[in-house]
């Protein structure tokens, strides 16, 4: 078709093809710009083929966001929200953002910075410091990047968005959106710019970061800040080392020691996971001891990972040619698969250890098409291999997605995206020779956390050296190390007990708790949620000790600090070391008390195996109650579906593409167009095709997004945003008969339905 045709079918958004694979190639993320764009940009040169219609614009590619889902709904990859409107699809787009408060008065130590997981939201407040001032170079790298190296450990490269809002005491609106991907780009050496406080004349002391620099310049802008104040510095010349002294560096967010601790607490996201062996230090006593554990005990029942499903392969364009056969027609084919996640439940394995090693789970891509309409192959499937007992949960927004407790289940977690179609595909009777394919839509990704609750029957508890790996010992088969000191027991044991054919049950030796484990002290903690599974618990008392009372007093309480639902449950006390004289003079003593709560406590010998045998039937007993109950109640919710997350996955992709928000952000002139269907129209677009830019058109139009903008009130200059791409708006130069248009749009717009 001649470019003047596509001009007058579609005249309304005029895109430069040029631009755009110029644009593409580069690959350079580009967001909501520091500062409205105040012109259109420059017009691409019009002699180019691919151009469509007359006028202008540019045509960026932005990079994906990573997917963070804070639902099990939302799990594709996606934009951002507009900035200016972090709450309307806060649930479906994951994200943190800093955001500046009102400044109070000229106190800069006051002012503060939220610092969220998604939207608005506060997570913890960061105090903002104040930022350095004489320095032409700047850079805003470190500001996100070390909030992100807080909170993610820096290994999630996600994209946190850094807003600053507009100031109160401020009569200029303005708004910066710095985001981490602009960041992340710099790093590769992207140029960009800050600028200065005193550049600005603004008192707040923020460094203004301007993420545009280099991409479109604007007169105007320099004339306001004054060439002079604006440096530019090369991000990867520009290291953090933590110090704002440094000349060569400048700092704009700066959290003050004391409020880090504080955020660390309060988010709390990564006690508990694996990593920063080294990194534990040494507290003092009576100070509040909440990670003082050793790594390969926090990794033992917790751990979290990344999977990510395959990429489908790209379709590809091709024409048959074959002697004799003239006008073969398109033949190319569709991109495979890509492989999927699944989680799968192995009896062999009874801890998380293995994921200290490997947290990276990639399924593989589809591959693409080739000629004569063969499809690519399926990208490789991975299994996520768990213990029974598994918690799984998106390590965004703390979603309980799965709990596997048998061996052998197995779960689809993250399906792979579908293989691109190929030319052979969009044939039409009005377009014979299709030059367009598909590329294959993005696998999900996401990071995942592990917790794993062991799936015993019954939990022997008790203070440290009661003899409770004795117990175990010999009770069942388990050989659990035992030795006259605390804290002999590091890891949890399980043993099977059989008392008959059929009548086994599971039982673990947890590690001793002290008194105030719940703040931290010895190890007993850690671990008790895997009694939180048991049915019966059985509380070793340690006969020989000073005082067997106090500390089964003490014990109880840290069942009850640590959850209640853990000294509701049934449980038998157990008088260990009747051997030893001093525990024999005191059984009665201790006896009478119990009976006087109404416990009647058992005496036995663990090591001598008196008394045990009597244990281990009443503790039977108590199980099979509890397992009758328990069966009773399970009959009316046994319907787990173990692939919902899949589910949700796949109702998203197959989501309506005229089922679209559009979010105007004022001061940006900037119109994002959010919706799952035609984000994911825009991922699946291949570029390099000038037909699609086309078929892209078409598709705004038919399915009212250019309609809609256009009753919104959209007007030339302004920047639409839709998923991926960037674009300005232009209006239409002279409107032509509207009968062309449709009977093009019935033609081209063949998007199914997928499922
Ligand atoms: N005399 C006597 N000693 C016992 C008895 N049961 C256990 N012990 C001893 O008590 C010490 C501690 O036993 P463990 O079974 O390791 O105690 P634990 O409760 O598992 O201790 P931690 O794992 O450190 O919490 C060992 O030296 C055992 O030999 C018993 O019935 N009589
Ligand atoms: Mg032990």
């Amino acid at each position: 078709m001649a470019p003047a045709a596509v001009a007058a079918a579609f005249p309304f958004r005029l895109f430069s093809a040029e631009a755009a694979r110029r644009s593409t190639k580069g690959g350079r993320g580009k967001r909501s710009s520091a500062r409205p764009v105040k012109s259109p940009p420059l017009p691409p040169a019009p002699s180019s083929a691919a151009v469509i219609g007359r006028g202008a614009t540019t045509f960026t590619r932005l990079p994906l966001r990573e997917a963070a889902p804070e639902s099990a709904e939302v799990t594709l990859e996606r934009f951002p929200t507009a900035p200016g409107d972090p709450g309307r699809r806060a649930p479906a787009l994951p994200r943190g953002s800093v955001r500046r408060l009102g400044v109070e008065e000229e106190d800069e130590e006051d002012e503060e910075v939220e610092f969220g997981s998604r939207g608005a939201t506060a997570v913890h407040r960061l105090p903002l410091r104040d930022a350095p001032v004489g320095s032409g170079s700047a850079s805003i790298g470190q500001f996100d990047a070390r909030a992100a190296r807080k909170s993610l450990n820096g290994r999630a490269i996600s994209r946190q968005i850094v807003e600053h809002l507009e100031d109160d005491n401020e009569e200029e609106e303005e708004e910066f959106v710095v985001t981490r991907l602009d960041i992340f780009e710099g790093g590769k050496g992207r140029k960009a710019r800050a600028v200065p406080p005193e550049a600005t004349g603004e008192q707040d002391g923020a460094v203004v970061f301007d993420p545009d620099y280099g991409v479109d310049s604007d007169d105007d802008e320099e004339e306001e800040f004054g060439t002079v104040a604006i440096g530019t510095a090369e991000f990867d010349e520009l290291e953090y080392d933590g110090e704002d002294d440094d000349e060569a560096e400048v700092l704009v967010y700066h959290p003050d020691d004391d409020d880090e601790e504080e955020e660390e607490e309060e988010v709390g996201v990564f006690e508990g996971s694996f990593q920063d062996d080294g990194r534990e230090e040494a507290e003092g006593e009576g100070e509040v001891k909440e990670k003082g554990v050793p790594a390969v005990m926090r990794c033992f029942d917790t751990a979290r990972i990344y999977a990510k499903a395959g990429d489908g392969g790209n379709g590809v364009v091709a024409f048959r040619r074959e002697k004799y056969v003239p006008h073969g027609g398109p033949s190319g084919g569709d991109g495979g698969r890509g492989g999927n996640v699944y989680v799968e439940v192995d009896g062999d394995m009874n801890s998380l250890l293995p994921f200290r090693k490997s947290l990276h789970y990639r399924a593989g891509r589809g591959s693409h098409g080739q000629g004569s309409q063969m499809a690519g192959a399926k990208g490789e499937d991975v299994v996520v291999k768990v213990p029974p007992g598994t918690m799984v949960r998106s390590a965004a927004g703390d979603i309980e997605l799965l709990e596997l407790m048998k061996p052998g289940q197995r779960a689809l977690l993250l399906p792979g995206g579908r293989g691109g179609r190929g030319n052979a595909a969009f044939k039409t009777g009005t377009n014979k020779v299709p030059r367009i394919a598909e590329k294959g839509e993005k696998g999900p990704e996401m990071w995942l956390d592990l917790e794993l609750k062991l799936v015993a029957d019954v939990g022997i508890v008790g203070a440290p050296n009661a003899g409770k790996s004795t117990l175990l010992s010999v009770i069942s088969a388990a050989k659990p190390t035992i030795a006259n000191y605390p804290f002999t027991t590091l890891l949890p044991n399980l043993g099977v007990v059989s008392l008959d054919f059929d009548a086994t049950m599971v039982v673990a030796d947890l590690p001793g708790l002290l008194e105030g484990a719940h703040r931290g002290y010895g190890l007993g903690h850690e671990f008790l949620r895997h009694s939180e599974r048991c049915s019966v618990l059985v509380h070793v008392v340690d006969g020989s000790g000073q005082q067997p009372e106090y500390e089964y007093e003490a014990v109880r309480l840290e069942l009850e600090l640590f959850s209640p639902t853990l000294v509701d449950k049934p449980y038998i006390v157990v008088y260990n070391k009747m051997d030893l004289p001093e525990a024999s003079e005191r059984w009665n003593t201790f006896r009478e008390k119990l009976q006087a709560q109404g416990t009647e406590p058992y005496c036995i010998s663990a090591i001598n195996r008196q008394g045990t045998q009597d244990v281990v039937y009443a503790v039977y007993k108590i199980l099979q109650k509890e397992r009758q109950r328990v069966k009773e109640t399970e009959e009316w919710n046994n319907t787990q579906n173990l692939n919902h997350v899949a589910d949700a996955i796949k109702r998203e992709r197959s989501s309506a593409m005229n089922d679209f928000e559009i979010i105007h952000d004022k001061s940006t002139n900037t119109w994002n167009v959010v919706g799952a269907g035609i984000e994911r129209f825009v991922q699946m677009t291949n570029w390099d095709y000038t037909e699609s830019l086309k078929r892209f058109q078409q598709v705004l139009e038919a399915c009212g997004v250019n309609k809609t903008l256009v009753k919104l009130g959209v007007k030339e200059g302004d920047t639409v945003v839709v998923g991926e791409m960037e674009m300005f708006w232009n209006e239409e130069p002279k409107r032509v008969a509207s009968k062309t248009m449709n009977s093009r749009d019935d033609d081209a717009v063949r998007w199914p339905k997928f499922s």
